[in-house]
């Protein structure tokens, strides 16, 4: 029944990145067609030679297989993509600019996407976006260019997509339920046929669009503050002497209870960046969110402190900072990923280079960039970041760090200065006082 449903459905999706790539291997692999439609010419040919998302399971063979079987087509023409589709979801990236949402990328697609709309259509929106876009921006676009009418002619749906790097397909398959939300009844009757097909957690039906909208932004809310939350934490217990991953041991063993981990800051497309749609959304109707504010400020000041207690070490042990020789390790904005859009590593290396310090920069999976200075050699050989290291930076919490031992450097290192910056250190890897060492929330 569900194979035959699809069959008939071509979806067109717009934005084939790590979420919209996600959702097509999700659409693919339930039997539907699928269009994939991008404006990178480089990703659209990685796409086709199977080369693509490398660290997301599933996508490179489900586009391989649906290549083959003529199921997945790709294209740069969003136009042509919407006259030859039924259902089109738009998963191009919201951003800021100066701190302002940037929808840009939304309204040139929701453009694209209204030039070949039909009667019968369905458009979803995925991105998060400031409450009120689906129907005060993106309705307007499609029905003002195509003559047609929403929820009449048209369906227009908001489907946040809740996906973690890694494991994205999972994600939506099996880990959450589909968050929906329609124009009207009709487009969310549509929303629930649709996305009981793919998701086995069911749906979570939102009264409108606004508050589905939302929701996702309050994800992402949260999660920042509660992160600010651990690292003012992790500062107090520095001061009174205390261990702040012990201490919140202690305090997460309760239900209500979920202390986060402290860290060097916090980057991504997400956390970052939704607390300032909220903010900025916030002050259109003249409410100030301080705690959203003052979260950030933490947040982005913590690549500073974590500097200066790396900087205050190499004086305790007699390092002057001026050419002091510093390996930063993970340029990912978080351990596991090859995405470094808003990763504190940047501002950290910055803040060593201030310091006149010479930097490097390792990662295990991130071969080129082209943010760093040019001054910051990056490698993926850990030897040769660190082996005249006077001091070791721990950025992002990339699993191979919390293997690092004795043996990982160079002969000879007799005791190596670190900076712990994601508690990934395993002290009993290494032989006894060789690791001389300090992060967040502890001395
Ligand atoms: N990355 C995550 O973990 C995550 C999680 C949940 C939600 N989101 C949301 O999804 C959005 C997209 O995230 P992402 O990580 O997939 O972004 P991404 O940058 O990885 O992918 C976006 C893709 O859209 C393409 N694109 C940009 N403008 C286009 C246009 N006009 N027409 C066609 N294609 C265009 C880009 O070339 C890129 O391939 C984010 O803005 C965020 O709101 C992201
Ligand atoms: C579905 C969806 O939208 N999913 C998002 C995705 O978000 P994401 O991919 O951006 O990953 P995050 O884990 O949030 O990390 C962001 C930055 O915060 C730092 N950080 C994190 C935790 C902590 O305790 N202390 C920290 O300092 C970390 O290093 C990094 O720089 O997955 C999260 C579930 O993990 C979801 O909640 C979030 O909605």
């Amino acid at each position: 029944m569900i194979k035959q449903i699809l069959s008939k459905k071509v979806f067109a999706i717009y934005g084939l990145g790590n979420v919209g790539g996600s959702i097509a291997a999700v659409w693919l692999r339930a039997g539907a067609k699928v269009i994939g439609v991008d404006i990178s010419k480089t990703l659209l040919t990685e796409i086709q030679d199977g080369i693509s998302h490398k660290k997301e399971p599933f996508l490179s063979e489900t586009f391989s297989k649906s290549i083959k079987n003529k199921s997945f087509f790709l294209t740069s023409d969003g136009i042509d993509a919407s006259k030859r589709s039924s259902i089109k979801i738009i998963v191009v990236p919201v951003g800021l600019k100066n701190k302002k949402v940037d929808l840009s990328s939304v309204i040139q697609v929701t453009k694209n996407i209204a030039k070949g709309l039909k009667k019968g259509d369905t458009v979803i929106l995925s991105p998060s976006v400031p409450p009120g876009t689906t129907e005060k921006i993106v309705l307007p676009i499609l029905e003002k260019e195509s003559k047609l009418k929403g929820e009449k002619d048209f369906y227009l749906i908001y489907n946040p997509e809740r996906i973690f790097e890694g494991r994205a397909v999972k994600d939506i398959e099996e880990n959450y339920p589909a968050v929906i939300s329609g124009l009207g009844p009709k487009s969310l009757k549509i929303a629930e046929n649709l996305f009981r097909i793919i998701s086995k957690k069911g749906v979570l039906k939102m009264p409108t669009l606004a508050e589905a909208e939302a929701e996702k932004l309050f994800e992402g809310a949260y999660r920042d503050v509660n992160i600010a939350l651990a690292n003012e934490l992790a500062e107090y217990c520095e001061k009174i002497g205390i261990n702040f991953w012990e201490t919140r041991k202690g305090a997460n063993s309760q239900p209500f209870c979920h202390l986060h981990y402290p860290g060097t800051g916090v980057g991504g497309l997400c956390i970052p960046v939704y607390p300032r749609i909220i903010i900025e959304n916030a002050s259109k109707f003249g409410k100030t969110m301080s705690l959203l504010e003052y979260s950030r400020r933490i947040n982005d000041n913590m690549p500073k402190k974590c500097v200066d207690d790396a900087i205050k070490m190499l004086l305790k042990n007699k390092i002057k900072p001026k050419n002091a020789k510093v390996a930063v390790l993970g340029l990912g904005f978080r351990g596991e990923v090859t995405d470094t859009r808003l990763s504190p590593t940047y501002d950290v290396v910055n803040e060593f280079l201030k310091k006149e310090c010479t930097v490097t920069v390792h990662d295990p999976y991130i071969f080129e960039d082209t943010i760093l200075p040019k001054s910051v050699p990056l490698t993926k050989d850990l030897v040769t970041a660190t082996q005249n290291a006077d001091l070791i930076f721990i950025s992002s919490d990339h699993k191979i760090y919390s293997k690092l031992d004795s043996k990982s450097f160079s002969k000879g290192k007799k005791s190596i200065l670190f900076f712990d910056g994601r508690n990934v250190l395993n002290p009993k890897l290494f032989s006894s006082g060789m690791l001389n060492t300090i992060g967040i929330g502890k001395n």
